[in-house]
């Protein structure tokens, strides 16, 4: 079939820019040009279109001008006593107006004609909690997002091309330690955990015709390998509480309240044919792969997991992700006689967004949860920064978010082909979304203060005539110079930019140890918590021991006094019998006492030549005697 080949794939370059710093370097001298280093990411910038729930500013304090690669940033007046203008630059800006065919095209669309090459790609979103990340990823009810649009294309261009996996053992060719299902298997086992388990109705698999076909992307097709047939493999994990877990893995529908099992991220136990044991990849260890055939049902299983992610409502967002998720397609290439050539990955990501406990209203374990978020957000975004600076990302060992997304990037293996598209909503959070935006940005540059003279210009920036304030301010610098005391301005308005520059990274700074505070008094409480629980639960099973220890020792004595009774008791015939004898004993003891009297009183009696009388009475008396003690 004759399709139309994607239009225009090459990626905007990134312009170049005067006068511009990288985020937290010194402002470089007006008038210098700096060349911008090689990205590994390229950053977009996408800005949604504000609303009353999401508004949490007065005043629209980021504008867009379109088309171009740089966004304008404003200090609203609440926020400080000198108000700046400053100006990030990124690879695109894309403004309100930007539909998901638009960010999909400029966005994604590159990175998966490269996963059909056979190119690693990999693609994340970065914000603040509801700016529009998981919108722009897995779109609503009315329109798709990044993930359905990839796999319509990818579907729509391997069409013919696709292997018949069920033919082919395609276990083999997985290197990755994973555990590969077809799609009947993978539903298989989904079904018979859902028999078992008692599993609500809402994490049932729904079917895939609930997704909308809007925006219709039927006229894009990406170019395939000729000489190769493609088999799909899709994984879906989240990274919570910074741990891996399978979000295609069925046992927790059995028993939703058992332990998640964590995975591990680790290089494989086996080598592929195409890396050294040096260059072999992280991989997930023990994951799901689903081998799917057609866009239906990469949708189901996509939908699955999407359901078995964590999610929870805040203040700030109905539907918060609590989790990095991460969505892996992979593509293997097989010969026309089954031998495969290759294998690659896109990766799609959805990070959880940043937040503030103060404006999302959390506690608890969502407090928890967004410590953790927070916490590898920071690495991420001091990784970018590191990375814009000197090409390097410094400390991506330091979290697993950043371990996971870098690790094949700088352990020398690939360089990835990476994109990052930071959301923003120009009336949300003005602190939080200021400081994504210096962070991801691929320069910055810290303009002009804004003094009550210019404040008319400023709200004509904010009307949409950010060009004219632009302009001003480059001609502006440009001309002052000439005479003495337009060189005194010009280095005035340096060292003031300088140090508004160094007070801005001051607060920089003050906002991360509070947010590093807050983390760690959260995680504080938490311990002590868990200590007053563990030792009021000490304490009940001491108390415990002592009560049993006690009624032991009762029982026992009255067991022993029992038996004791029981002895007497035991045969009551017996027992009279023995009282009789008693009796009848008693009463023969008794006549012979006085037998033994009358005798003595008869010695007394008798003369002393009667003495041989006298030894067999005492005989008599003797036997008597031992016939009493004995009796007795
Ligand atoms: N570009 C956009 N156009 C229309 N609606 C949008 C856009 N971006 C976001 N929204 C809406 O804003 C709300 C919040 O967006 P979303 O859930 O995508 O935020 P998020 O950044 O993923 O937040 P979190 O990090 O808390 O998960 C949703 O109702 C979404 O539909």
């Amino acid at each position: 079939m004759d399709r139309p080949k994607t239009p225009g794939l090459n990626r905007p370059k990134t312009p170049g820019f005067e006068r511009s710093h990288t985020p937290y370097g010194r402002p470089k001298t007006p008038g210098t040009v700096e060349t911008p280093p090689v990205q590994y990411f390229q950053v977009y910038l996408r800005l949604r279109p504000s609303s009353q729930q999401s508004s949490v500013s007065d005043s629209r304090f980021i504008s867009a001008i379109p088309g171009q690669s740089t966004s304008i940033c404003v200090t609203p007046p609440d926020r400080a006593r000198t108000r700046t203008i400053d100006k990030y630059t990124f690879t695109k800006v894309f403004d309100e107006s930007a539909k998901q065919l638009e960010v999909f095209q400029e966005t994604v669309l590159p990175l998966v004609q490269d996963a059909i090459n056979g190119r690693d790609g990999m693609m994340a979103t970065l914000g603040v909690t509801g700016s529009g990340k998981t919108h722009t990823i897995l779109g609503n009810k009315e329109q798709r997002g990044m993930v359905q649009l990839a796999l319509d294309i990818i579907f729509r261009s391997l069409d013919s091309k696709m292997v018949d996996y069920s033919r082919m053992d395609i276990v083999a060719f997985d290197h990755t330690d994973a555990v590969v299902l077809d799609w009947e298997q993978f539903f298989g086992r989904l079904n018979s955990a859902l028999e078992q388990g008692n599993v609500s109705a809402s994490k049932r698999p729904t079917m895939a015709s609930s997704t909308p076909a809007v925006p219709d992307a039927s006229d894009i097709v990406v170019e395939t390998d000729p000489r190769s047939g493609y088999a799909i493999l899709i994984s879906m994990y989240e990274l919570y509480n910074d741990r891996i877990f399978d979000l295609l893995d069925e046992t927790p529908l059995v028993n939703p309240l058992a332990r998640r099992k964590a995975l591990l991220f680790k290089k494989p136990s086996a080598q592929s044919q195409w890396d050294s044991a040096r260059d072999q990849k992280k991989v997930v260890s023990g994951l799901r792969k689903v081998c799917v055939s057609s866009y239906s049902e990469a949708l189901q299983v996509v939908e699955h997991a999407q359901t078995c992610r964590k999610v929870s409502a805040t203040n700030l967002n109905l539907a918060s992700s609590r989790s990095h998720a991460f969505l892996q397609i992979e593509m293997k290439r097989f010969s026309s006689r089954g031998v495969e050539r290759g294998s690659s990955s896109l990766h799609i990501v959805d990070l959880a967004g940043s937040e503030r406990s103060r404006n999302a209203q959390t506690a608890g374990s969502q407090l928890a949860e967004a410590g953790s978020i927070n916490r590898s957000l920071m690495t991420l975004g001091q990784c970018l920064a590191s990375l814009h600076q000197q090409n390097s990302a410094a400390n991506w060992r330091s979290s697993k978010l950043t371990e996971v997304l870098f690790s094949n990037t700088f352990s020398g293996v690939s360089k990835q082909n990476a994109v990052m598209l930071v959301t923003a909503d120009p009336m949300g959070e003005f602190n939080s979304t200021l400081q994504i935006l210096r962070y991801s940005a691929l320069a910055k540059e810290v303009t002009m203060p804004i003094h009550s003279a210019s404040s008319l210009r400023s709200a004509s920036v904010m009307s949409g005539g950010g060009a004219d304030l632009f302009s001003d301010a480059e001609t502006d610098s440009s001309t002052s110079g000439g005479d003495g005391k337009d060189a005194l301005i010009v280095r005035l308005r340096t060292q003031l930019e300088e140090t508004e520059s160094r007070w801005r990274d001051a607060e920089d700074r003050c906002l991360m140890i509070e947010q590093s505070v807050r983390e760690e008094m959260a995680e504080e409480m938490d311990r002590r918590m868990e200590e007053v629980r563990r030792e009021a639960l000490d304490t009940r099973v001491k108390e415990a021991e002592w009560r049993d220890e006690f009624v032991d020792e009762k029982l026992e004595i009255l067991r022993k006094g029992m038996e004791e009774e029981l002895k007497v008791y035991e045969d009551p015939e017996e027992a009279r019998d023995a009282a009789r004898r008693i009796s009848v004993l008693e009463t023969e003891n008794e006549a012979l006492r006085r037998e033994i009297a009358t005798l003595k009183r008869e010695r007394q009696n008798r003369s002393p030549t009667k003495m041989g009388n006298r030894f067999s009475t005492e005989l008599k008396i003797g036997r008597i005697l031992g016939g009493i003690e004995n009796t007795s």
